[in-house]
């Protein structure tokens, strides 16, 4: 395999010459830089020290972790043997010290432990049953197939960091991948990401009840055709009970854009959306804190701070207007978000910028009075 050394955050990374990212016998995607940065900073503010990187590739995820936080003990997995024997060029690269290979696995014990192994990551997940602080399930589409092994894995109490690149099940273009998946109904559309997100979440919360824990959203978002949630799990039946009254279901006129929401464990109409997330999106602290620490060493740092600061700001709130899709539907002219949000703020509404579309506003006022307010600008 022909290599290249690239640079990413405090990291320096060997990792396969090709024309195409999946063409590569080992996965790497520049463009997820961004991912691994916010993954960064929230390990920092949370401080987790035994983290697991389950879906490592070229290793620049744990890494990263072992580099630039304060985790103490790092497991890098991968089931391909040439992933394996990069994780380990790329420890050498990084710590200047020669791990210790036996077989599919090898430690590297320095000022932290380092640990690679080769193996099915249910497998591994399973055998370190309630081990880790932070666990991260990065893969190719769906994290469903890791999902129950990397419950048992975490501590209760412990934090699970989700991937999910299959947006096209989530967003509701292929609605039996999402039911098969994620035994949910996706919604098409503008509410599509926000919506996708919701339904990731909403099945880890299910997943993670029967084991009697509840989870709460740390910071959960959507990105560059990806979902990432960040996921505390909270040890107790009381727990999971709570976390299941935060699911529910969303219903959507298509002829004007209205949404409501319902937190019920069953639908109580026809053509729902869900089950799904209806609770926070992010804890506000977690989130500050992240915002606050320094970014100088992340590899996109004008990109991260920006798209913080949104998410700081943003009401969260279940669900959004985007502006273009309103004017659409209902047969009017777009107007700058920023007026409409005046004219809500002048009522006494709450309004914010959203992450999840630069055309959108999320607010608490109700659908006729942001109406309203479009009408009025007309
Ligand atoms: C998207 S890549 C991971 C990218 C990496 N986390 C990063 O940030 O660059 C997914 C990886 O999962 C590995 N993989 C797929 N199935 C696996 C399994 N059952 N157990 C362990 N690794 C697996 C693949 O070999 C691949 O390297």
């Amino acid at each position: 395999m022909e290599l290249t050394k690239i640079k990413e955050g405090k990291a320096e990374i060997l990792v396969p010459k090709a024309e195409r990212i999946y063409d590569a016998p080992v996965f790497y995607n520049p463009a997820m830089a961004l991912n691994r940065d916010l993954s960064v900073l929230l390990l920092k503010v949370t401080k987790a020290k035994r983290v697991l990187d389950a879906l490592s590739a070229t290793g620049i995820r744990g890494i990263r972790y072992a580099l630039e936080t304060e985790a103490e003990e790092i497991w890098l997995n991968d089931i391909s043997p040439e992933a394996f024997k990069l994780i380990i060029e790329n420890l050498k690269l990084n710590f200047n010290e020669n791990p210790e290979v036996d077989g599919k696995s090898a430690v590297l014990k320095g000022e932290k432990l380092l640990v690679a192994t080769n193996k099915d990551a249910n497998l591994l997940m399973n055998e370190k049953f309630r081990y880790f602080d932070f666990v991260d399930l990065d893969p190719f589409g769906s994290p469903m197939e890791f999902l129950d092994s990397s419950l048992r894995s975490v501590k209760r109490n412990g934090i699970l960091a989700l991937t999910a690149t299959d947006t096209a099940p989530l967003c509701g273009t292929y609605p039996k991948a999402c039911m098969r998946k994620y035994i949910a109904m996706p919604i098409r559309g503008e509410l599509c990401h926000e919506s996708g997100l919701r339904v990731l979440i909403g099945t880890a919360v299910r997943y993670a009840a029967k084991y009697d824990l509840g989870i709460e959203v740390l910071f959960a978002y959507y990105k560059d055709h990806y979902f990432r949630a960040f996921l505390r799990l909270k040890d107790g039946a009381k727990e999971g009970d709570r976390a299941l009254r935060n699911l529910g279901y969303l219903y959507f006129d298509s002829k004007t854009g209205k949404f409501e929401v319902e937190k019920e464990f069953l639908p109580s109409r026809a053509n729902a959306f869900g089950p799904m997330w209806l609770g926070p999106l992010k804890n506000q602290e977690i989130v500050e804190k992240m915002n606050k620490e320094d970014k100088a060493e992340l590899a996109e740092k004008k990109k991260v701070a920006k798209f913080l600061d949104v998410v700081v700001n943003e009401l969260d709130v279940p669900f959004f207007y985007d502006i273009h899709a309103l004017a659409r539907r209902n047969s009017l002219e777009v107007r700058r978000l920023s007026d409409i949000a005046a004219l809500l703020q002048e009522n006494g509404y709450h309004v914010s910028r959203t992450h999840f579309s630069p055309t959108a506003i999320k607010t608490d006022a109700p659908f006729e009075e942001v109406l309203k307010a479009l009408k009025a600008l007309q």
